[in-house]
């Protein structure tokens, strides 16, 4: 496709103050796995029709583009930055070294980060950008072992064809839908969650403990109901901001991550074969609410999972595996020390009776809790685990994560403006100086507050 045939032409959009301001887009037609991103300002000089030369730009290099938009420069207070989306193809080498000359700020975001290995990987800087990674699932048969439980079950693989279906067209904003599940469905969450609520006064941590009661109060959790997410995210949302939103199975590490840097939690909807309820190879409905939802609504292990998301937006592919591995063992499978006896935090233990049960027996290998060495450990993700990590208390295992988190290189800091539900990518003085001011902001409501205590 060349630029004439895009839905608007460069002249078109310049004309056209829709297009111009604010919220302005053009629609994306094309896969955006292999795109990259350049975001610049044109040099002071050249303000007026800037945009204009920059495409003429693209044109001549045969570069087609999927996406513009236009914004008023955080850098450069008086000057406009924008966003271009290229398609693969053309010769965008080009395109790069003539723009990067003539640009004030110039920065590449690659989604195709393998082949470019001098960009930063391509990360989602607005909350409805994660409309993008609805189709990105590993899928069983494929991915995961073709000897996944339901499998070989056509009743279960429609159903599971109807809830991949929610998740593929579902749309930042909208309410997540209301799903309703059959009599055997409800069957399966029932001995799920009769067994689990046994095994946590004993076997969870003091925290799932103590939020779990508002889960049961608040959001339908019963062992005759399987809740709605709707009502769970909006529960989140009025503890600690986190939302849910449906997704069709397991993310990769990269895509998954992101979303918690805008305290976005990717959660399945359908449930678990019913052929074997007390471990699945998957992350299903019972997983994402009885393992992982809890300690979203504990504001300290939000921020901690928030800081984690903010540390992997745009981290090499090797630094976020290492992440990831952290993760897994900490809040997929972590298990820790309270009062001197061993509890589990971990999500996967959490929502898994099976597995529950046996990582807490003594039979498992268990071993300290240590960032730099943990982060090698090899593990398997459709089976128990072999060897869990323990750490010395949840604190302590949120705190090492974290400070295990800012090892990660990145040429810019980052940070999350809530107003706006998006990423800020700080890389300048002015930019630095608008949060010395916010903080300064709170700083006096804060000394206002003390006063009057
Ligand atoms: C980051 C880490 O790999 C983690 O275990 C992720 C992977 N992808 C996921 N995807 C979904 N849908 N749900 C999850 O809980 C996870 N966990
Ligand atoms: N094994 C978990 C689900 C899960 C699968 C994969 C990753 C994390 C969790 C359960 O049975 O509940
Ligand atoms: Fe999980």
């Amino acid at each position: 496709m060349g630029l004439s045939e895009l839905p608007h032409t460069p002249e078109e959009i310049i004309d056209d103050p829709m297009l111009m301001t604010g919220g302005n887009y053009i629609k994306e037609g094309l896969d955006s796995a292999k795109s990259i991103c350049l975001i610049f300002s044109p040099g002071e000089k050249d303000q007026v029709g800037g945009l204009a030369k920059c495409l003429k730009l693209f044109e001549k290099h045969s570069v087609n583009l999927m996406h513009i938009e236009s914004r008023s420069s955080q850098r450069f207070p008086s000057q406009y930055e924008f966003m271009v989306e290229c398609a693969p193809g053309g010769d965008i080498g080009g395109a790069v070294t003539n723009l990067r000359q003539s640009s004030a700020y110039f920065q590449i975001i690659s989604r195709n980060h393998k082949d470019n290995r001098d960009t930063v990987p391509w990360f989602p800087r607005r909350i409805r950008d994660l409309d993008k990674f609805a189709n990105q699932i590993l899928s069983y048969g494929a991915e995961l072992d073709a000897d996944h439980p339901g499998f070989t079950d056509p009743v279960y693989r429609a159903r599971r064809k109807y809830f991949a279906d929610i998740a593929y067209n579902y749309k930042h904003g909208e309410p997540l839908p209301h799903v309703d599940y059959t009599k055997e469905e409800t069957e399966t969450w029932g001995k799920v969650f009769r067994e689990l609520t046994k095994l946590y006064p004993t076997h969870a941590c003091r925290e799932h403990n103590h939020v779990f009661p508002l889960l049961i109060e608040n959001c339908g959790y019963r062992e005759d109901n399987i809740p709605q997410l709707e009502d769970v995210s909006n529960f989140l949302k009025d503890c600690t901001g986190f939302t849910l939103r449906p997704v069709a199975g397991l993310l990769s590490s990269r895509d998954f991550l992101a979303g918690l840097a805008f305290r976005v939690f990717h959660s399945t909807q359908y449930i678990r074969h019913a052929s074997c309820p007390l471990y699945t190879p998957e992350p299903d409905v019972c997983h994402e609410l009885l393992g992982h939802a809890p300690l979203f609504a504990d504001p300290a292990f939000a921020q901690f999972s928030q800081e984690i998301g903010l540390a992997s937006l745009g981290a090499p592919d090797d630094y976020i595996e290492k992440l990831a591995t952290c993760f897994w063992f900490t809040v997929e499978f972590g298990v820790c020390r309270q009062d001197g006896h061993l509890k589990a935090y971990g999500a996967g233990l959490l929502s898994s009776f099976g597995e529950l049960k046996y990582s807490l027996s003594g039979k498992p290998e268990l071993r300290p809790f240590e960032p730099a060495k943990t982060a090698e450990q090899k593990y398997p993700i459709t089976e128990y685990q072999p060897v869990y990590f323990v750490a010395e208390s949840f604190e302590d295992a949120k705190e090492k994560m974290i400070k295990y988190a800012h090892t990660i290189p990145r040429p810019f800091g980052v940070r999350y403006n809530p107003y706006t539900q998006s990423i800020e990518i700080l890389d300048s003085k002015p930019q630095i100086q608008t949060l010395v001011d916010n903080i300064n902001e709170e700083m006096q409501i804060l000394m206002d507050a003390l006063r009057k205590l």
